[in-house]
Parts: C-alpha cells; structure tokens; sequence
C-alpha cells in the first residue's frame, strides 16, 4: 500500500515552495501526495508579489474531503496565513489520529510575510501543542520564543524554548548560521544532531518546506521520528546540492535530484 501524506499549505505560483514543492517531494519519496490549500501566492524567483487566502469553509471541506473518505498517515503544514486558519487546522489536525510534522512559516526567503504579526500567539498556543515533530528555522525561533540563535551551542536553548509549548519533538534547523549545515532534533531527552555540508548555492528556494514534507513522508511510511529526519535530511541536502537557476533570483532545490541520477 502506498502510504498517504497531507499537506495544509500555500501555493507558490513559482513551483519552488510551499504546496508545489510538498507534492513534488512526496512523489520523490514515493508517497502519494494530498493538498489542502490555505493561501494562494503570486510568486516567482525574486519574491512574493500577492497573497490571497482562503476562506476557511474553504480550508475545513477540502481536509474533511481528504481525511474521511482517503485516510492519511502524516501531514505537514506549511503557511497558514492568519490567525483563524492556524486555529483551524490545529483543531482539524487536533482531531486526527496521524502524525503531523508543523512547518510554521513565517517570512520567504527574500523576507516577505506569509503569516500575519496577530497569529503568532495562536501558533504557541494552539498549533504547537499538536505538532508531532516542529520544524522552525531561526527567524521562526526568534518570533515565536523571542530567543536569538548566534551560535551552534545556543540551538539546544532555543529548542528547549520551542518544546515549552507543547509538540512532542523539535528540529531547529541551523540553516541561517555560518558554517556547516546543522540541524538539532530533539524531544527533550534525547538530542540528535544533524550536520551537512554547506553548499555555496544561492538556489535554496523551498529548503524548509522540501525538509518538513520528507519528514512527514518518512513517518507515513513508518520510520520513527529520528529516522524520519535524518532521511528527510539526507534528501533535503541532496536537492541543495542540485537547486538549479530559475528566473533572474532564487531558484529552487531540484526535487527530482536523485531521479537525475544523484544517489
Ligand atoms: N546552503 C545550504 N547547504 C546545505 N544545507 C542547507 C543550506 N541552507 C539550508 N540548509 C539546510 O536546509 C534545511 C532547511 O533549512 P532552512 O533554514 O533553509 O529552512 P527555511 O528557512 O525554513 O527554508 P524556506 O523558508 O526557504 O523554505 C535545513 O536542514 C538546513 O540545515
Ligand atoms: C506558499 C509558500 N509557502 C512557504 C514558503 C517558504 O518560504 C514560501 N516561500 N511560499
């Protein structure tokens, strides 16, 4: 049986992030791919143009849609875009029985707000609470806890802040520092590190969502959490290595990296 994976996300016109990139990974990673769309992006390589979302009848038909009649094993959430629709999808996500990996957006790549200042606080209060694994990138760290993130050594603090409010694991994804490429997985007890070379590519759109969306992959096929993370960064890098130029800004990581013959 091929495993069923949901993502509650955005659309980026541009095919590198968001709803676009989830599904391209989950076929990579031999999934079959669902989406609920939150928001629609006019989006291209060199930022973020409009964003319109849905409204949220929109949002809960299209998860009842999918999880009464299909079923899943994992979803992931992406941009959610104000304060109602994170309420919403924590408390549809809330009453499902599979894991959920919570990317919880915040800015794109080239700093444009997919997540209103307001919704933050629904974010620590009600999405956290029910994440299985949370993925936030530094800038997502400093919003949501308000602890700045300088150095390797202050990754453990800034997951020990993002575990206070509730989801069973974090991975703080050191991609924003210098040097190596190291994340930090981490439930509280146990400590994973996780560490890639740098690749001196600027064509790194969709890094974050590509991560959570092979995460979720992974723990729909049944890998453990750890597990999960470490294939999905394994994958993440590989589409790193291989991101390709597209329009006259950041292009994206190549999900398709090991179908080209990348190992
Ligand atoms: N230049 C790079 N080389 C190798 N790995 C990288 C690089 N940049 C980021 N990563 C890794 O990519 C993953 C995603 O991290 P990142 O911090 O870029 O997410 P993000 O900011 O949420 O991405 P986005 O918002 O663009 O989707 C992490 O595992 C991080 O360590
Ligand atoms: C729709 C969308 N979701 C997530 C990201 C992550 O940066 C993006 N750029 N666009």
């Amino acid at each position: 049986m091929i495993p069923n994976v949901l993502t509650v996300a955005g659309s980026d016109s541009g095919g590198g992030a968001g709803i676009q990139a989830d599904l391209k990974t989950m076929l990579a990673l031999g999934v079959h791919g669902m989406s609920v769309i939150t928001a629609v992006t006019a989006q291209n390589s060199l930022g973020v143009q409009g964003a319109w979302e849905l409204p949220v009848e929109a949002v809960r038909a299209q998860y009842r849609s999918v999880v009464d009649d299909i079923g899943v094993q994992a979803i992931k959430t992406g941009m959610l875009a104000s304060a109602e629709l994170v309420e919403t999808v924590a408390e549809l996500i809330g009453g499902t029985d599979a894991p959920a990996v919570v990317d919880p957006v915040g800015v794109s790549k080239h700093g444009d707000s997919l997540l209103a200042a307001s919704a933050l606080d629904s974010v620590r209060t009600k999405l956290l609470p029910v994440a299985t694994v949370a993925t936030p990138n530094l800038d997502e760290v400093a919003q949501i806890t308000g602890v700045h993130v300088e150095s390797e050594e202050q990754l453990r603090g800034a997951a020990a802040a993002v575990l206070a409010y509730g989801p069973r694991w974090v991975l703080i994804k050191g991609g924003h520092l210098p040097g190596d490429a190291v994340d930090l997985l981490t439930d509280g007890s146990e400590e994973h590190w996780l560490r890639a070379p740098r690749y001196d590519n600027r064509h790194t759109h969709g890094t974050g969502c590509t991560l959570a969306s092979a995460i979720a992959s992974g723990l729909a096929k049944g890998l453990s959490v750890p597990e999960a993370v470490a294939a999905a960064k394994e994958y993440v890098t590989g589409a790193i290595e291989a991101g390709f130029a597209l329009g006259e800004g950041i292009g994206p990581v190549d999900h398709g990296w090991r179908f080209r013959g990348g190992s």
